[in-house]
């Protein structure tokens, strides 16, 4: 007969498990208090960063300089209310333009202008550092005086500008923010494509979508004739050749805007400037270094072409390039989608901004000895590679048609303009001309 089980070593082992089983649930039940604790912890430790550190939400303050307060993210009533004022219009019919790279050279001088004449200003910049941004701070300060506040924030940043549009109808879009600069496009190319292409593509989805549509105006470039080689440039001639990058981007930007105004009746206006100078200019320009390296007694590289002619460009002053922006603006015709669907055919248009008279870098340089009164130091090698042009010249005739646009400052007068507001900005002695040292 079989002898019944021995249960005793089950029974052990059963008590065994029973007891092991007790200490897990203990085990567990301390440690799910332990994660609940953490978990409360960790919640109340955001809210109390939410409702300290980011209250009023997505606003903080940089302070620059002892005296310029910027605001870096908006969304606090404070905010949004230097927002609406900034852009109110002053005038009856006055516009309401929202300024893309504000502290940059043409954005400020162009922000100026319509701020005195009555038009609500709202700018936007990154203030990035490509050129010396203790420059763009001082710009800054010119617009904070005339009540022209700056968004600091990017062009890509989808949701700032989404904001801006919630708060301000804006009427038009003035879009100067890019990253410029032909030479730079070598070392530092995937900035072009981040600002020229991205940066534009993201500004017109917003505009787009927006309701009212604005108008928008752009700064385009000469840069896309590259190339071509009929002279004086005219907005029908061949633009798909670009030299550089730089020229690429833009000549994508111009494609870009074709369509946005093909699908969605975006009034689109792209303006070709051609090397723009002045006071408060780039320092990355060459006329700019030249005077800088020239005073301090550096030696600058006049370039000239393969074949040993001298390169040439058609220096535009800032003054007529604001005319010719603010009539391009006053002559835009209403977008005409609405919320992203288009309602019908809208206007499209590409002009050049020159100044219809090509000067060579030898006689830039001249000027500059005669408002400087310094011998220049020059090395004449020839251009490098590096995606400049041989020289440009602008035909603005379609301009002159559409908004009066009609350059009236030759080098000479805008050099001397420049000079004086270098010296002054920099607080530099100019030279005194010795009485026998007559005008060359
Ligand atoms: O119209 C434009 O669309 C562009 O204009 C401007 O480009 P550019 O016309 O090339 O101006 P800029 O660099 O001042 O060189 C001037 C001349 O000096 C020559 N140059 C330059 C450097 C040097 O060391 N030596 C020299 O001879 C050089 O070969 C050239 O002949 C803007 O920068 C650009 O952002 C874009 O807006």
């Amino acid at each position: 007969m079989a002898s019944p089980p021995d249960t005793s070593k089950t029974t052990k082992l059963e008590r065994y498990n029973s007891y092991i089983r007790k200490v897990n649930s203990t085990k567990l039940i301390a440690a799910s208090s332990k994660l609940l604790f953490r978990v409360t912890l960790l919640v109340a430790l955001l809210l109390i960063f939410f409702f300290t550190i980011n209250y009023p939400p997505l606003t903080s303050e940089k302070t620059f300089n002892n005296n310029i307060h910027t605001t870096i993210y908006g969304g606090g009533a404070s905010w949004e209310k230097q927002v609406r004022h900034s852009s109110t219009p002053h005038r009856p019919n006055g516009l309401s333009v929202l300024v893309t790279g504000a502290a940059g050279f043409v954005g400020s001088h162009c922000s100026l202008a319509l701020k005195k004449r009555g038009d609500g200003v709202l700018g936007l910049d990154n203030f990035n550092s490509y050129y010396d941004p203790s420059l763009k701070r001082a710009r800054q300060d010119q617009l904070t005086k005339h009540q022209i506040f700056i968004v600091e924030g990017d062009i890509n940043d989808t949701e700032l500008l989404r904001k801006l549009f919630d708060i301000v109808p804006f009427t038009h879009i003035l879009h100067l923010a890019a990253q410029a600069g032909v030479r730079y496009a070598m070392q530092n190319p995937l900035s072009y494509v981040n600002s020229n292409v991205a940066g534009f593509v993201n500004l017109l989805e917003i505009a787009k979508a927006a309701d009212p549509q604005p108008a928008i105006v752009w700064a385009s470039s000469s840069s896309v004739y590259g190339l071509n080689t009929k002279v004086p440039f005219s907005e029908d001639h061949r633009t798909d050749q670009p030299a550089s990058l730089y020229a690429a981007t833009k000549k994508a930007g111009e494609a870009i805007a074709h369509t946005y105004n093909h699908i969605y009746g975006l009034s689109l206006t792209g303006l070709r400037f051609f090397t723009v100078y002045g006071p408060w200019g780039r320092p990355d320009m060459a006329y700019f270094f030249f005077t800088k390296d020239m005073i301090q007694g550096k030696s600058i590289n006049v370039y000239v072409t393969q074949d040993d002619k001298e390169v040439a460009r058609d220096f535009t002053y800032i003054d007529d390039i604001v005319k010719g922006c603010v009539g391009a603006l006053d002559t835009a015709e209403k977008s005409t989608g609405s919320g992203g669907k288009k309602r019908g055919p809208a206007q499209l248009r590409v002009y050049n901004l020159g100044n219809t008279s090509p000067v060579s870098v030898k006689k830039l340089v001249a000027i500059l000895e005669n408002l400087l009164n310094v011998k220049a130091k020059k090395n004449v090698i020839k251009m490098p590679r590096n995606g400049d042009v041989p020289f440009t010249h602008a035909n603005v005739s379609l301009a002159l048609r559409d908004f009066g646009y009609k350059p009236t400052t030759d080098l000479s007068s805008g050099l001397r303009k420049f000079v004086k507001w270098y010296v002054s900005y920099y607080g530099i002695q100019p030279r005194v001309k010795k009485a026998n040292e007559g005008e060359k």
